[in-house]
């Protein structure tokens, strides 16, 4: 029997591309929101996104150009404002890796302005239950981002409808694991970026890993566990920021009735995966506040296999498992319950009786 794939390209040319989008981010960080240029009407946001999602996508399709790309952003925008188009292309023509033969296997520096376009536009992929799909999120957590908070570049391949490759960016979270994360409340204020900053990579059935986004790709890997909580009640749970996007109410009647006292850690983005993943905290909730809405793949796919690959079980607030080969959205899904394998089942039924289901 042939040993299972463990997708050595796919996971380096990952970590790579998306370790060069957040040099991106964080330059775009720094320039407008910190203010070293001046905002005008050009939101930060916008140009992180596009130049991100352009940097990620153009390192996929020189690796793997037969593969489809669901990504976030198309660049409509960009092609009708020639002046927001020329502010993200002369930031992302000045990006690489530090390391150039790394930033050369991402095929070097974007070739023009249309190339740049070009690369944004090719993330329109319908999704499905086959083949070799990229979900990418250039910039996850966009309100985190804008307060200096956390945020998340999310890029996963999915195969046959499994996620099996994952790359999460997350610029903000503290190296240390036991070191306070900055949320939206404190924000970072005059913090610099020293000791911040960690890329977490898996591989579908070989485990999940966390370096420093500092310095070189390989340099000071180390493999992630989530932690076991002596017991529920000593358990700590992650939820985001926003109250619009998932029900802190419920969130807190299930804390309660699991005896939970710690108060949540309130995070944005996808960064919320990585912290549990690496035993920061225990449990993310992510309650639907209303039915309709249906999470975005590109949300979900590298964050579920990093905690996944760490210990995980992952599910909907239902109890079904979360299904990546339906589209660009989670449509059979509901919200998100990501705990220890071995309390999850107590969880999910923290979640039915709290959601009376
Ligand atoms: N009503 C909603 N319910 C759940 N998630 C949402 C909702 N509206 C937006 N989002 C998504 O939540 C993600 C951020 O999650 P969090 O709040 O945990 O940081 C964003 O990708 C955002 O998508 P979008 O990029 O379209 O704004
Ligand atoms: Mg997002
Ligand atoms: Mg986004
Ligand atoms: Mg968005």
């Amino acid at each position: 029997m042939s040993p299972p794939d463990n997708y050595p390209v796919e996971r380096l040319i990952a970590t790579l591309a998306v370790h060069r989008a957040t040099i991106y981010t964080q330059k775009v960080f720094h320039s407008f929101v910190k203010g070293t240029v001046s905002k005008d009407d050009k939101s930060p946001v916008t140009i992180g996104d596009f130049g991100a999602q352009a940097l990620v996508i153009a390192a996929i399709r020189h690796n793997f150009p037969d593969d489809e790309i669901i990504a976030e952003e198309e660049s409509s925008l960009l092609r009708s404002n020639s002046d927001l188009c020329d502010q993200v292309w002369k930031l992302v023509s000045q990006i690489s890796l530090p390391n150039g033969e790394e930033d050369s296997q991402l095929g070097g520096p974007l070739k023009s302005e249309d190339a740049m376009l070009d690369a944004i536009d090719s993330g329109k992929s319908a999704g499905g239950s086959t083949g070799r799909i990229w979900a990418l999120d250039p910039i996850d957590g966009t309100l985190g981002f804008l307060r200096g908070g956390q945020y998340a570049v999310c890029l996963a391949l999915i195969q046959d409808g499994e996620v099996v490759v994952a790359a999460l960016g997350c610029p903000n979270l503290p190296i240390d694991k036991t070191a306070r994360v900055i949320n939206s409340e404190s924000g970072r204020g005059d913090q610099s970026d020293d000791g911040l900053g960690v890329l977490f990579s898996a591989v579908a059935g070989h485990g999940a890993s966390i370096r420093p986004l500092t310095g070189e790709s390989g340099a000071e890997e180390q493999p992630i566990q989530m932690r076991e909580p002596p017991s529920l009640s000593l358990a700590t749970f992650c939820e985001g920021v926003e109250s619009a996007h998932s029900s802190h109410n419920q969130q807190k009647a299930i804390a309660e009735r699991l005896g939970i006292v710690a108060a949540s850690v309130q995070l944005d983005s996808a960064a919320k995966y990585g912290v549990i993943a690496r035993g920061s905290a225990d449990i993310y909730l992510r309650l639907p506040r209303t039915l309709s809405y249906e999470e975005k793949i590109w949300d979900h796919a590298a964050g579920y296999l990093v905690v996944k690959e760490a210990g995980a079980e992952v599910t909907d607030a239902i109890g079904n498992r979360i299904d990546f080969g339906k589209g660009r959205t989670l449509v059979t899904n509901k919200g998100i319950v990501a705990a220890p394998r071995a309390i999850h089942g107590k969880v999910l039924e923290a979640v039915r009786a709290v959601r009376g289901i």
